[in-house]
């Protein structure tokens, strides 16, 4: 199945140039977007409500904050990138109500479309831009004049320049710098969840803690284990990134690439890959959606104990020491957010 994919010379900058962007939230992905939309020129405002933590944060990029219900009225496009479990709410108190004729909504992932939590009116664009990347990054490749791929995807086409605008839009965040590729929401959502449960975020941090446990409980030290199985991870994905598992293969020892193909597949067994297309059924049949907006409805009792048990496990006592050894490994996230 072949794909769409756009770069710069496809995007024309000056269509968002052209538009009053809200974007709603300035979290990780908010504040990306925002501030690299406004280095290109484009008239933003952020909408969050009275009180909100991140308040201080865009003024004092200078930019000008509204509530959501305000900054809504004011823009004909309206990115909503607050939590996804938040975002039911804030469309029906404050976007909603100040939709007007031939506007725009925006989402950076599909969940509240395409689990049905949000339906938008006919006379407004909806389409998603959604960085395939952590919004922190996107910022930081943006300003490095690089740029984290995007998915762009059309759900409703009201004033027929929905497209047009996405990719706009996708240039506008450094997106086309890298390739912006057309899907749907109901691909984007699905494949974003199962990539973050299953391998980049789930699969990963359970493989990296599981190994440290083996090493650990068999008597090696915390601090060997942990450069071995985190720190190292970094420098062999990088490989991976730049050239493929092929790439990774070509740089370790004969002796890594004989025991990576003949015991990895012993740790991702076939009752793994099992499991991960019942997490892709889950994701799927709305299963997963309608478990996290329960447990989010409820005060997320679970999803606190899970965190703080995270938060407790031994490998980042060792690491927060073995990182402050290293003065260029601990980056700031924060720097603009
Ligand atoms: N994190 C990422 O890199 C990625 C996220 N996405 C998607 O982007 C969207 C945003 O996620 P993310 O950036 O992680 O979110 P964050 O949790 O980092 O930030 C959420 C922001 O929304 C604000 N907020 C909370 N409640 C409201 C409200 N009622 N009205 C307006 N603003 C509110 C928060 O303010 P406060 O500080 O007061 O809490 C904060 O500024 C989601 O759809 C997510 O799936 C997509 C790709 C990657
Ligand atoms: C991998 C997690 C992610 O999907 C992302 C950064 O792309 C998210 O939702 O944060
Ligand atoms: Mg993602
Ligand atoms: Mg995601």
């Amino acid at each position: 199945m072949s794909v769409e994919t756009f770069y710069d010379d496809d995007a024309d900058l000056g269509i968002i140039q052209g538009r009053k962007v809200a974007v709603i939230g300035y979290g990780s992905q908010g504040h990306a977007h925002a501030l690299s939309l406004r280095d290109s020129g484009v008239d933003v405002r952020i909408g969050l409500p009275e009180g909100s933590k991140s308040r201080p944060k865009a003024e004092e990029e200078g930019l000008r904050v509204l509530t959501p219900a305000e900054a809504a009225a004011e823009a004909d496009l309206i990115m909503i990138l607050a939590p996804d479990t938040k975002q039911r709410k804030i469309y029906a108190d404050d976007i909603a109500p100040n939709l007007k004729d031939g506007d725009a909504i925006f989402f950076g992932h599909g969940f509240n479309i395409r689990y049905g939590l949000i339906t938008p009116p006919s006379n407004v664009d909806v389409a998603m831009v959604a960085p395939k990347g952590p919004g922190h990054l996107v910022r930081r490749q943006f300003v490095d004049g690089k740029g984290v791929p995007c998915l762009i995807a059309v759900e409703q086409d009201a004033t027929g320049n929905a497209q047009a605008l996405a990719l706009s839009y996708a240039k506008g965040i450094g997106g086309s710098r890298a390739g912006v590729i057309k899907t749907t929401f109901k691909e984007e959502t699905e494949t974003d969840l199962f990539g973050e449960q299953a391998v980049l975020c789930g699969g990963a941090s359970a493989l990296v803690q599981t190994g440290f446990e083996v090493l650990t409980e068999a008597g090696y030290a915390p601090e060997i284990a942990y450069f071995e199985v985190l720190h190292e991870l970094k420098l062999i994905v990088d490989l991976m990134y730049e050239g493929g598992i092929a790439k990774m293969r070509y740089s370790i020892s004969d002796t890594a690439e004989y025991g990576d193909l003949t015991r990895g597949p012993r740790v991702i067994t076939p009752s793994v890959k099992e499991e991960m297309r019942k997490i892709l059924g889950e994701i799927q049949d709305g299963t997963f959606a309608q478990e996290w907006v329960a447990e989010d409805e409820a005060g997320r009792p679970n999803f606190t104990k899970l965190q703080n048990e995270g938060a407790a496990h031994p490998i980042e006592e060792v690491g927060k020491k073995l990182r402050g050894l290293m003065s260029w490994v601990d980056r700031p996230i924060t720097e603009t957010a």
